[in-house]
């Protein structure tokens, strides 16, 4: 984990206490993991399609750029149907030269390599310093496997430089997904344009993220691809998605609900009430989990025409639990069992170690500075609630470390949020929209 920053402090963000519960009701922005998956399989389609209320954060913009570098129209526009914000994405030839800033976005770095294998000339990737340390070994062993020609350091990471050829043989490829589920869904996801498909057989101990991968091959079932997976009658641990030309869709994007997790927290917290609108009836999005697993930490929720709403019980409880499909929830339900009336142990998450940066040693840290008592495991936190105290909760450019301890400062006076501007990955507006959950005047940038 990088060290808490020596260079001159960013902005300290007063995170707001909560001086009683918490009423609201919360528009959160579309996901994430749906926008960018949508986004390329747009770009890959035989014919134009429509993202409707797509997310516009850093990761998601740092995607349309790398995809309109390459020749994809990517236009600003009203949905089909005259409502509502959208983009219009109309295909194009791939080409290079190009470059694609990643950013810190898992999503970019692993998505986009194998679309730069479909290009005609040569595709640059680089990003942040972290980026450099994310694994992407399975993406860049499996391209070469499938015939993509590629230079990097030896690493396997960033940066590096695909050379399209225009196309890629594709067929079968062994790979170890066990630092990132995203290996296997940025496969699949252009896998209909390799010539022959692709069979993906993950040969790792453990993968993580499944609903991730489930949503993989549910959105491109969606655009018309053939997919033969395990969790439908398919060999355990198998991927196959078949050559073909896929459809120009008009999408709907959902709420990130991963994003909905510190809201809902709120109530949870403060004994409060916050409905999220428009929450999925079906979705394969993690943050659906959350519907349990605050339940169990103390609450109720109730899914509605409206939306969730989750309703506080005045307690919060510790959980022991195993978050290795959920892994992007575990900043956010660390900074409730910090605050709960008995310990948590959170498991299944030592991959969490390559993430946004280091979540299990920067929770701890961060935690504990505020007077908790957190330690690490192999794969997890062990959490004993204390009395918090006030003080620089630090977020190593993490969005997920900055609404964690948005969370804790609701209920301990004094957390100042370093760098809330990293929200921006995701979430843009969360400063505002924590602000107007509280019915407080938005003050980000008041120390800017
Ligand atoms: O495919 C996706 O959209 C994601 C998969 C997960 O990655 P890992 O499997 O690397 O944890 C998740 O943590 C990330 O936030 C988004
Ligand atoms: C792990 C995350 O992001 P990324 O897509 O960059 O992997 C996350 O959002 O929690």
């Amino acid at each position: 984990m990088t060290e808490a920053p020596a260079h001159p402090a960013p902005a300290l963000w007063p995170a707001p206490y909560a001086t009683g519960a918490v009423e609201a009701t919360v528009t959160v922005p579309g996901s994430k993991s749906v926008t960018n998956r949508a986004l390329v399989l747009a770009a890959l389609a035989a014919e134009p399609g429509w993202l409707r209320r797509p997310l516009r954060s850093r990761d998601s913009l740092l995607m349309a750029e790398a995809l309109r570098s390459l020749g994809v129209g990517i236009e600003e526009g009203v949905g089909p149907d005259g409502e509502g914000e959208a983009w219009r994405v109309i295909p194009a030839g791939l080409h290079g030269p190009a470059t694609v800033d990643v950013g810190n976005a898992g999503t970019v770095m692993r998505f986009l390599p194998p679309v730069a294998a479909l290009a005609d000339g040569p595709v640059r990737f680089d990003g942040d310093p972290r980026s450099y340390e994310r694994p992407l070994h399975g993406v860049i062993d499996a391209l070469r496997t499938l015939g993509a020609r590629i230079d990097d350091d030896g690493r396997g990471a960033l940066p590096l430089t695909v050379h399209g050829g225009g196309a890629l043989d594709g067929g079968s490829v062994e790979i170890d997904a066990s630092a990132s589920s995203q290996f296997v869904s940025a496969l699949l996801l252009s896998a209909p344009r390799f010539n022959q498909g692709v069979e993906v057989r993950h040969v790792g101990s453990r993968l993580p993220s499944m609903p991730h991968i489930r949503m993989t091959v549910d959105m491109l079932r969606a655009v018309g691809a053939q997919v033969d997976e395990p969790e439908t009658g398919g060999e355990p641990n198998v991927w196959r998605v078949t050559s073909s030309a896929l459809l120009g869709r008009d999408l709907v994007v959902e709420p990130d609900l991963s994003n909905a997790q510190p809201f809902l927290a709120a109530a949870l917290i403060t004994g409060g009430r916050v409905t999220v609108r428009d929450w999925p009836e079906r979705t394969t999005q993690p943050g659906d989990a959350l519907r349990r697993i605050f339940t169990e930490m103390g609450g109720a929720c109730e899914l509605t025409d409206l939306g969730l709403t989750f309703t506080g019980s005045g307690r919060i409880h510790g959980i022991d639990v195993d978050l290795s499909e959920v892994g992007e929830l575990t900043p956010g339900i660390a900074a409730v069992a910090a605050l709960a009336d008995s310990p948590s142990t959170l498991r299944g998450v030592a991959h969490l170690r390559l993430h946004e940066t280091d979540r299990l040693a920067a929770l701890t840290r961060e935690i504990n500075g505020l007077g908790g008592d957190v330690t690490e495991t192999e794969d997890g936190l062990h959490i004993r609630p204390r009395t918090l105290h006030g003080g620089t909760f630090h977020t190593y450019d993490d969005h997920r470390m900055a609404t964690a301890g948005s969370i804790i400062g609701l209920a301990v006076k004094g957390v100042d949020i370093e760098n809330v501007a990293t929200t921006a990955k995701t979430l843009p507006d969360f400063p505002a929209m924590w602000a107007a959950m509280l019915g407080l005047p938005d003050t980000t940038g008041a120390d800017s």
